[in-house]
């Protein structure tokens, strides 16, 4: 390999490619110099732009056009330090005959690492062959073996060891019976997820045909994000301050400023209450058993976002709704919703909500993205342990919460992603055991890759630290994931997001993860193991 070329994608919104630029500037600088070192010339396959301020490709007819350029057989590698659309590069990338790579700085600064794996995610479910890689200093052995055996290959080989698949002869008897029970009744009586507008953000690994969710029982209403801002114009005042005034005596606190274009305002939290009340009038309307909202393009410049509307929604202990006609809406249950309507999450959060409402326990869930991890030394004798940092764009159910409702804040959304603001549902994940998944389409079919963890608690100063690296408005998780490390999850990893639901104990949460594992396998999904040791 003589020569290999530089790719890149960035956000459709100029703002946020514009205040990404400098770290992937960087990052294509480190990454330049690294090939060079191994006698390979990475050449830009597009010019920066002066004027945008910015080298990304930001759309898809962009990258389609840039792909042209490209040698069909060339080698190519994707860099990325901040969130992307997959499907600016995905067109040229399922065309493409040549060797790929992706690769992401392993910084929580901007959602890279999310970036990273979402095109991955996306290429696993196209069927396009790439290997990947990240890292944080570009110079230690893990990178430069794998670096080097791309060059020499055009191929990356990871221990994808703690993946193992799921035998359900394996399982107590009583869980089989149970989750055939389950699974039955998804298929006899259907589910409906509500779609407001599909495909959010380039996330094509996120879009489910129809054809693989239809024999599990699971049908889509396809909705609009228009109905959704009709509906909100119905909601009273009144009835948007009575939500308000619930998470007030709950004790949420509002950080409420005076500029609109930076600060939260009273007006855009009674707004985010009215879509609240809206989109669960919707929900029964079409008898929807899940909703996902698109919440970025289109919507993002009619109102506030959405996230403080998806954390009440996945908590069974939420403010009361009413339909037009005076009924409580879904009383006392979560309506599961899945941020960025991501379709992978709204059939793994309808799972988890039948399993554990089964199992008699709280069924918040919530998918986060995989944005970023460190390691932490817990005493000066210890070897320091991994963490992961998990953190969604705003919105996770209070009760995930040290402190629930009274642990929460809303921020206002950053304005480079969100004009009209909008305040986030943000706290620290509380300790616990918990059961992390992902529903993902890899050759035609549906895949849950399912394993244990469990939310650690770090001293306020190191989790301020933490916060500080990443997105201060958002909540913040450290999870320590069972069984593999930092890199086999990454290597393994299908999508930008996962999700977790918390078990009573760390006992429970194994036997509430087989019977998780045997309804999906029950409905035709085929369930891997991840590091969680043989079932005895
Ligand atoms: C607002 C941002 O674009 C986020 O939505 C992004 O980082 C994600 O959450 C991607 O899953």
């Amino acid at each position: 390999m003589k020569t290999a070329y530089l790719i890149t994608s960035g956000d459709l919104r100029e703002e946020a490619n514009r205040l990404c630029w400098p770290a992937q500037r960087e990052l294509e600088e480190r990454l330049t110099a690294c090939f060079a070192h191994s006698g390979v010339l990475l050449v830009r396959a597009a010019e920066v732009d002066p004027i945008r301020g910015h080298g990304f490709v930001a759309g898809q007819r962009e990258g389609m056009n840039v792909f042209r350029h490209i040698p069909k057989e060339a080698p190519v590698v994707f860099a990325t330090a901040a969130w992307q659309y997959s499907h600016h590069v995905l067109p040229g990338l399922r065309s493409h005959a040549g060797p790929i790579l992706t690769v992401a700085n392993w910084s929580g600064q901007w959602p890279g690492l999310v970036g990273l794996l979402n095109l991955n995610g996306s290429l696993v479910k196209a069927s396009v062959k790439f290997s990947t890689l990240w890292s944080e200093s570009f110079d230690d052995d893990f990178f430069l073996r794998g670096i080097d055996q791309w060059i020499r290959e055009g191929r990356i080989q990871h221990d994808l060891s703690h993946v193992r698949g799921f035998d359900p002869h394996a399982i107590p008897a009583a869980t089989a019976v149970a989750a055939q029970a389950l699974a039955s009744d998804l298929q006899d009586r259907k589910a409906i997820l509500g779609i407001f507008d599909e495909g959010c953000m380039g996330m094509y690994n996120a879009i489910l045909d129809d054809e693989l969710l239809n024999p599990m029982g699971i049908y889509k209403e396809r909705m609009s994000q228009s109905a959704l801002v009709a509906e909100m114009r119905t909601v009273t005042d009144a009835e948007a301050q009575a939500v308000r005034s619930w998470l007030d005596s709950e004790g949420v606190t509002f950080n409420i400023g005076v500029d609109s274009k930076v600060d939260l305002l009273d007006s855009q939290v009674i707004d985010q209450c009215r879509m609240y009340i809206a989109a669960l009038r919707i929900a029964d309307d079409f008898g929807c058993d899940a909703i996902g909202i698109q919440y970025q393009q289109g919507l993002k410049d009619m109102t506030p976002a959405s996230d403080l509307v998806e954390g009440l929604l996945n908590n069974p202990d939420r403010p009361p709704a009413y339909s037009r006609d005076g009924r409580v809406l879904y009383e006392g249950k979560a309506l599961p919703h899945f941020n960025e309507v991501d379709e992978c999450a709204g059939v793994d959060a309808l799972i988890t909500n039948r399993v554990w409402t089964y199992l008699g326990w709280d069924p918040s869930t919530t998918l986060h993205d995989v944005r970023w991890g460190e390691a932490y030394s817990w005493s000066p004798e210890s070897e320091p342990e991994f963490l992961w940092l998990l953190q969604i764009s705003g919105a996770a159910p209070a009760s995930h919460f040290v402190g629930g409702y009274r642990g929460a804040t809303s921020d206002r959304q950053p304005a480079m992603y969100f004009p009209l603001g909008g305040g986030s549902l943000k706290g620290v994940g509380r300790p616990g055991e918990i059961v992390w998944s992902r529903v993902f389409q890899e050759e035609g079919t549906l895949h849950v890759d399912i394993g244990l963890g469990s939310v650690v608690e770090l001293p306020p100063e190191e989790t301020e630290r933490r916060w500080r690296q990443v997105t201060y408005e958002w909540p913040i998780v450290h999870a320590r994931l069972r069984g593999m490390t930092r890199d086999s999850f990454m290597a393994r990893h299908r999508a930008n997001h996962l999700s977790i639901v918390y078990a009573p104990n760390a006992e429970d949460g194994r036997q509430a993860l087989l019977l998780k594992a045997a309804v999906f396998n029950a409905l035709g999904v085929k369930v891997h193991l991840c590091g969680v040791p043989a079932v005895s």
